[in-house]
């Protein structure tokens, strides 16, 4: 048997900040965010955790799937912004759902979390599973430093994710993941450290350019090599939404059309984990994307760690 994605499901906690709220609390303006990022607003998470949102996801996609969660045989949750570190996000959704027979695991790599965890779950499935979870989810607010303008603006809180069934037809076409530790300072969240019994938990750290120049290269390079001249045989693009201008770059240098590539940063801002199921969610859910249809779609994650990683799939 080979993974197939039978359903997508995706939560948003209900409060909305504006980039115009954002300049009412900090020294950055609705202008630059919106020409630099091509973010407009983001949700955040207010009296709910990381568990919480996947745990509505979980139940959509139950629903949608007509499924009872003791069918459930695995819950992968990719996230960088656990409520614990212990228990586990995943272990917290089987609980709550009551998914008995599943077992349930969470797994780190900032934004490349919900390919390196489809990935994964494909190959459950391929080794004897049935039926399983694969959810990105984070509420990044919490890592933030509100008071740093280069990354408070830039990221927001969501989950969404799909059903992972075992079916005769192969999904996952071509696949390769990547991370490269040695640069992994360049993205860093959540260091916890302990000098005379004082214990610091620092916020999320970006160098900006670094990691731009790394998305606008080497996973752009990763794509040419994972396609090689089926570059116009893909009909969407689904890219870590973590600034619009990474897209316009991708479009030119792999001589694809922009339209190609899916966009939806402008209402999250950069969900980490969340932001390529949240897409796909969402072109599902417009017709865009049909589930069964035999398009041809990549999924390209990239981020902390840093790691990175392509699925070229036929959904
Ligand atoms: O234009 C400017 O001055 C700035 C220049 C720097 N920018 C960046 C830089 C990096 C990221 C980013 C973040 C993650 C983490 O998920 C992953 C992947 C990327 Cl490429 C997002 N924005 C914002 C606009």
């Amino acid at each position: 048997s080979y993974g197939r994605i039978t359903a997508t499901a995706s939560y948003l906690p209900p409060k909305v900040v504006t980039n115009d709220d954002l300049a009412k609390v900090m020294e950055t303006s609705d202008e630059w965010i919106a020409s630099r990022t091509g973010i407009r607003q983001r949700h955040i998470a207010e009296n709910e955790n990381t568990s919480d949102l996947c745990i509505h996801v979980a139940n959509t996609l139950l629903q949608k799937v007509k499924k009872q969660s003791s069918d459930l045989d695995f819950i992968i949750i990719a996230t960088m912004t656990p409520d614990y570190h212990t228990p586990s996000v995943a272990c917290m959704v089987q609980g709550a759902i009551q998914a008995t027979n599943a077992y349930a695991f969470d797994i780190s790599v900032a934004c490349s979390g919900f390919v390196y965890a489809l990935s994964l779950a494909n190959k459950l499935i391929q080794t004897g599973a049935k039926c399983g979870l694969v959810i990105g989810g984070e509420v990044l607010s919490k890592m933030l430093d509100w008071q740093d303008r280069s990354t408070a603006v830039l990221f927001g809180d969501g989950a969404a994710g799909v059903v992972l069934e075992a079916s005769d037809q192969p999904m996952i076409v071509k696949e390769k993941l990547y991370s490269n530790g040695s640069l992994g300072q360049a993205l860093t969240s959540g260091l916890v450290e302990t000098t005379d019994y004082q214990k610091t938990v620092h916020p999320l750290q970006m160098e900006g350019r670094a990691i731009f120049d790394f998305a606008t290269r080497t996973v752009v390079q990763s794509v040419k090599e994972l396609l090689a001249d089926e570059a116009q045989s893909v009909d969407y693009f689904l890219l870590h939404q973590a600034n619009a201008r990474i897209l316009d770059i991708f479009a030119k240098k792999l001589q694809v059309p922009r339209e190609k590539f899916l966009q939806n940063i402008q209402h999250y801002g950069n969900t980490s984990a969340a932001t390529i199921p949240l897409l796909l969610d969402e072109a599902v859910g417009d017709g865009t994307i049909i589930l069964g249809g035999k398009q041809k779609i990549i999924l390209t994650g990239f981020g902390g760690g840093l790691t990175w990683g392509n699925l070229l799939l036929q959904v």
